[in-house]
């Protein structure tokens, strides 16, 4: 067959292709009207693990799973943007990496809120400025993001997905390595390739700023200066990449968490977050944490954080495989509930794969 011929075939599949993808809009809007009349949330993180599962399981190639993945990650999100005049917001300006996260998580088509804080996400998410927000909440190098974690004490949104996102660092400049007097960066990012600057730019000034984005905005304006941030960020300000993959560890990843007005239904891989405080008594934590064990439950995180209500006391957050109507999860957190002085469930979503 010659190359009009193929072209040709190409033609007619791309037209049943269009045919197809519209009537399968067709069928998502009457979804969406049906949601409407019942108050149901549009975004549905348990339903999409199903499109994406059965599409994996559909796909006996050529087609790469990573590409089915992106062609589905967009044609839900032209689902969602017609559904509902959706809108995500993330801790900004436009190309931090949590932007890159929202964006992975919700694609192209829905309106996106960019914050100067993680506090604003969750305010715009609170007031119904925004239907979602997507805020980090632990790097693999640099741990906690403890101002995500406080916000959570003081408000009833929930959690109701999560994704992890490699970090890969990259020194932008618009001046040569060597002229290099001063780098902009955030103080997480600068934790993640601590070393690598130690030992490649020895005499330049690290200088903290709010986002990396931030930092490459003072680059450009700033003689002898660079920023650590994104590759995105070097395409959206043409800056120049003067070294690629400079953070420290080569599995660098970040956990994002997507909070709105509820958990998310259980789909049999799920994780449920749990923060509760317990009294300053011998082995109150002890106790509390032993109900996980007392149910087979495992344990996949626990982070303290100051209450901000006492001096010296605590709250602890703490991830659990299981969805919080699975019965034996349900049973220990009724149990947990004894243990505490206070205790929230913030969440119950589908494990996000790493
Ligand atoms: O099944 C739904 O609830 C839909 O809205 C459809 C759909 C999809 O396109 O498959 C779109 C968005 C949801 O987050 C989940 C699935």
């Amino acid at each position: 067959m010659n190359l009009d011929d193929l072209r040709n075939q190409i033609d007619s599949l791309d037209s049943e292709i269009v045919k197809l993808l519209n009537e399968r809009i067709n069928v998502v809007l009457k979804i969406g009207e049906e949601k409407k009349k019942e108050g149901a949330e549009i975004y549905v993180p348990s339903r999409e693990r199903a499109v994406f599962d059965k599409i994996r399981s559909l796909n006996g190639g050529p087609l790469p799973e990573e590409s089915a993945h992106a062609i589905y990650r967009e044609i839900m999100s032209a689902a969602l943007a017609l559904e509902t005049d959706m809108k995500i917001a993330y801790l900004g300006p436009e190309a931090t990496f949590t932007h890159q996260a929202a964006r992975n998580k919700f694609g192209v088509s829905v309106d996106y809120i960019p914050t100067s804080t993680i506090a604003e996400v969750f305010d715009r998410v609170a007031n119904r400025a925004a239907d979602y927000g997507v805020v980090p909440v632990e790097n693999s190098t640099e741990g906690a993001v403890t101002h995500t974690f406080d916000q959570f004490a003081t408000t009833p949104l929930k959690i109701c997905a999560e994704i992890y996102l490699p970090i890969s660092l990259t020194l932008l400049s618009r001046h040569r390595k060597d002229e290099i007097s001063l780098i902009f960066s955030k103080q997480e990012a600068f934790g993640q390739c601590r070393a690598w600057l130690a030992g490649n730019m020895p005499n330049a000034k690290l200088s903290p700023v709010e986002s990396t984005t931030k930092a490459v905005q003072l680059a450009l304006e700033t003689p002898g200066a660079a920023a650590v941030a994104s590759v995105m960020a070097s395409d959206m300000y043409d800056i120049e990449v003067l070294a690629e993959n400079i953070q420290d560890m080569q599995g660098n990843t970040t956990r994002f968490l997507i909070i709105g007005q509820d958990f998310s239904a259980a789909t049999g891989n799920d994780k449920t977050s749990v923060m509760f405080g317990v009294k300053h008594k011998v082995g109150a934590l002890y106790d509390a944490l032993s109900v996980f064990k007392a149910d087979n439950i495992n344990m996949t995180k626990i982070e303290s954080r100051p209450s901000r209500n006492k001096n010296w006391e605590y709250y602890f957050f703490v991830d659990i495989d299981g969805h919080a109507d699975d019965p034996e999860v349900k049973r220990a957190l009724e149990a947990l509930q004894e243990h505490c002085t206070v205790m929230t469930v913030l969440g119950s979503y589908p494990k996000a794969e790493m």
